[in-house]
């Protein structure tokens, strides 16, 4: 069978991994396919053994017939242009041979072994008489990546237990089996991860035999399959780069985020998976500033659709509103203005930068200014008229929910979250006062508030607002910008019932 011609050369990595399954997803092929994909290539897989396994560890292992195997080999090889191969478990000498003579025939520019011998939850991948055939498949391959364990198999030598050691016995095996070797630091104990090239015939960069690339360890137990992903990205990152070195200072950079952001799949009780695509997905849902607050804004279109409809908002907008209920809505919002400027303090003292700092503090200030204000006019106009409630109004359940909802998120003590739950005041109040200043002329009885909330004032203010959380959202982690999108639809959610509250209690009353 021929293969279709390369005409253009390879833009995007042609990549095929030879690996077991991880039906768990974290570790072999599936890795692989991962690991590939978020690195920029086109992930192939071919499968030497079938693993019962999950984070926990390995239950039973299937190889399937190696004619089989062959079979898979020769269909990818008979119509694809390989640019790189990964080899991960082979298992037993059969497969090994089987992956050495379709190698010899069907060579390739790029070779990475990753020689699987035992999983990290402690299971054996590769059958103990299997091991020679291993170390004989080095000359073949261009780039082996053992951990200390498997170094110490290759070079028939005691395991390293300091990295100097291990790079001299990375140099030993370099120069027997003619290839250069990623060592990997993840088994060494201390704060400290780091891996190396080594090459004895000199091949890296300036003809030096070793380059070392450092890594900080991550606090986790989500390290299932970090050796699988580091040789397919590196087989990946290889064509994309044309040489080892770039491509591992960029493979561990990727690996220590994908490390980082593990946490965040909840996969499994024991050695969970990494997150492979935790890079791409930060950047692909763009959390440009203003798309994180756009699609909270939409999370509650339903919420504000009711506001609109909820009779006090009705009553303000055509002038009918009652006014007992309006008063008793002024005498509330006093309460809660009072609470909402401490609130706004705490922000403002969380603040990460001078600026935020003396925005929040200038709104804290707004808030309790309009408070007093409050009670300088429309209430003390409302009290004369005596058909309001007296001096100390108690906060109705509405407003005491809302408050506490906020002072619950300065207790709990995350700048993001807190803002976050701060700006549907904001934003509904704006939107809204936007919509009722049509409704607004001379002789409305609710002129002067519906041109409070239309201010441009209070527009620009709003603006900034929204623009600080939204810059806040796009920087956090996804569990934390999901926590601040979770208080904003809450707030929101307060901000309906307070709406609905003064009506609801005065004509049950
Ligand atoms: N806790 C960790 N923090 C940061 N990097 C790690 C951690 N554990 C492993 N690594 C990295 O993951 C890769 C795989 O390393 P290692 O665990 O030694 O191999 P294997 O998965 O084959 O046992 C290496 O780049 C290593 O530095
Ligand atoms: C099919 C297969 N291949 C390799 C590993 C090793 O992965 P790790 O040592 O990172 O758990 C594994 N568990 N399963």
């Amino acid at each position: 069978m021929s293969r279709a011609p390369d005409v253009d050369g390879p833009r995007i990595p042609r990549v095929l991994s030879i690996a077991g399954t991880d039906p768990s997803g974290g570790a072999g092929i599936q890795a692989d396919l991962k690991s590939i994909a978020a690195n920029g290539g086109y992930g192939m897989a071919v499968v030497s053994a079938l693993v019962a396994q999950n984070t926990r560890g390995v239950r039973s292992v299937h190889t399937p017939p190696v004619g089989f195997l062959r079979e898979q080999l020769e269909a990818v090889s008979d119509d694809i242009a390989i640019d790189a191969v990964k080899i991960g478990m082979l298992g037993s000498v059969s497969v090994v041979e089987a992956v050495r003579s379709w190698l010899v025939s069907n060579p390739v520019d790029r070779v990475v072994l990753d020689p699987v011998m035992i999983a990290t939850s402690g299971d054996r991948l590769l059958d103990a008489d299997a091991e020679d055939a291993v170390r004989a498949l080095l000359p073949l391959v261009d780039l082996v990546t053992p951990n200390l364990a498997e170094l110490a198999v290759l070079s028939g030598e005691a395991v390293a237990e300091i990295w100097e050691d291990a790079l001299a016995q990375a140099l030993r095996v370099s120069a027997a089996g003619r290839v250069t070797v990623l060592v990997k630091g993840g088994h060494l104990s201390g704060s400290s991860s780091p891996d190396a090239l080594v090459d004895a015939t000199g091949s890296l960069r300036d003809g030096r035999t070793v380059v070392e690339v450092a890594g900080e360890r991550v606090d986790t137990r989500n390290t299932h399959g970090t050796g699988c992903s580091l040789s397919s990205a590196m087989a990946t990152l290889g064509v994309r780069f044309g040489a080892w070195e770039p491509a591992l200072l960029h493979a561990k950079q990727w690996l220590t985020e994908s490390l980082l952001h593990s946490d965040e799949l909840h996969v499994g009780s024991g050695n969970g998976p990494i997150n492979h695509f935790a890079t791409l997905w930060a950047t692909a849902t763009a959390h440009d500033t203003r798309t994180v607050t756009d699609s909270w804004w939409k999370d509650i279109a339903a919420v504000r659709c009711r506001i609109d409809e909820l009779p006090l908002v009705r009553g303000l907008a055509d002038g009918t509103l009652d006014g007992a209920v309006f008063g008793d809505y002024l005498a509330q919002d006093a309460l809660y203005l009072r609470d909402y400027s401490r609130v706004l303090a705490a922000a403002s003292q969380r603040a990460p930068s001078a600026e935020e700092q003396v925005f929040w503090a200038d709104c804290a200030s707004g808030a309790i200014t309009a408070e007093m204000e409050l009670h300088r006019t429309w209430l003390a106009e409302h009290r004369r008229a005596d058909d309001v409630p007296r001096a100390e109004t108690p906060p109705s359940r509405a407003t005491s929910a809302y408050v506490n909802h906020l002072l619950a998120l300065v207790a709990r003590g995350d700048y993001g979250v807190l803002v976050a739950g701060l700006l549907p005041c904001f934003w509904i109040y704006h939107d809204l006062g936007a919509r009722l200043l049509k409704h607004s002329h001379t002789g409305h009885p609710y002129a002067a508030w519906l041109d409070t909330y239309s201010d441009p004032a209070f527009a620009e203010v709003n603006r900034r607002a929204i623009e600080i959380v939204g810059a806040v959202g796009a920087r956090a982690s996804h569990d934390l910008r999901e926590r601040m999108r979770r208080a904003f639809v809450l707030s929101a959610e307060h901000e309906e019932a307070f709406f609905a509250d003064p009506f609801d209690r005065l004509s049950r009353a």
